[in-house]
């Protein structure tokens, strides 16, 4: 069946990468807000009998979800045949738990919004820290794709010497893949996280590694304090001046700014648009749109 891929601004350049890619045709959905607040929504695309992917990264989750609520319920109504979201930033997939008395597991509550708006979900490396997979929570079929590949291959063309250093524990599953994938040494560093913006990390000893470079991969760059304490700790260490690759380049409020210093670069893909973005996922998305295998239900 045919494809249309339907860009919600703001993600009309990946879109572009991917129609082109899947060789779907490329339409958008136009926006704009009505005197009184409320959202006017618009196709440009013909989605009747048409698998229509809507791109959307969920950078800005909460003004972003209406509008693609209304947009699935228009694609619908004309026609088409599968209602899917692209999402490469999957917003809402940190709290995975009730921390205190009262609180929303917005994880669970913004998979039931997703799942009983679209038919299947695609997205890249979801923060999974607590839940092993994304169908703990979401009830549609799930495509989630791994950026470690390309972030290795990029440093293994971009960076002598690397040393690939992840910042926290979670971090690991991509510090080890990317590692192994070029053949290099890693370390792991142990972090705390204190409140939203207030991490501690404790390194260990790099020192054998003092000749390499210092890579810190991430999968999110938030408030950005992650990363800057990080590079604070290896500086302390005598280490040369590190490079940043992530993959979600969210970069809140001050972020960037205060990371730029830190960095002899820093590297992400364009699930997020950012001028940042160096490593792109339009091959990557369209590849697995292509081949609609989803993941093993579990
Ligand atoms: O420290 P900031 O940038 O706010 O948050 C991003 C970090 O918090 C973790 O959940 C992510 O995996 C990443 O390590």
């Amino acid at each position: 069946m045919q494809r249309l891929t339907l860009a919600l601004p703001g993600n009309e350049d990946l879109a572009r990468g991917i129609a082109q890619a899947c060789g779907s045709e490329a339409g958008r959905i136009e926006t704009r807000r009505f005197p009184d607040g409320e959202s006017y929504v618009r196709l440009h695309g013909e989605p009747a009998d048409r698998i229509v992917d809507v791109i959307c990264t969920l950078a800005h989750p909460d003004p972003q979800f209406l509008l693609l609520a209304f947009a699935a319920d228009a694609a619908r109504e004309l026609g088409a045949q599968e209602v899917n979201l692209i999402a490469p930033y999957l917003a809402y997939m940190r709290q995975d738990k009730r921390f205190h008395d009262g609180e929303s597991v917005t994880s669970r509550s913004f998979a039931r919004l997703v799942s009983s708006t679209f038919d299947k979900l695609l997205t890249v490396d979801p923060h999974l820290h607590r839940y092993p997979t994304l169908s703990a929570v979401y009830t549609i079929p799930t495509i989630t794709l791994h950026a470690a590949p390309l972030l290795a291959d990029w440093i293994a063309n971009h960076v002598e010497e690397p040393l690939i250093v992840g910042p926290d524990e979670e971090s690991e599953q991509w510090a080890g893949a990317i590692a192994s994938r070029i053949g290099v040494p890693h370390a792991v560093l142990r972090k705390t996280r204190h409140g939203d913006r207030s991490v501690d990390i404790d390194v260990p000893d790099l020192s054998i590694w003092r000749g390499r470079t210092p890579v810190l991969v991430d999968d999110i760059a938030s408030s950005g304090r992650t990363l800057a304490v990080a590079a604070r700790k290896l500086a302390e260490q005598g280490m040369r001046k590190p490079e940043c690759v992530v993959v979600h380049a969210l970069f809140a409020e001050d972020a960037w700014a205060q990371l730029t210093p830190l960095f002899a670069r820093i590297t992400s893909t364009d699930a997020v648009p950012h001028p940042s973005n160096r490593i792109g996922l339009a091959s990557l998305i369209a590849d697995a749109l292509s081949s609609g295998k989803t993941d093993p239900r579990g």
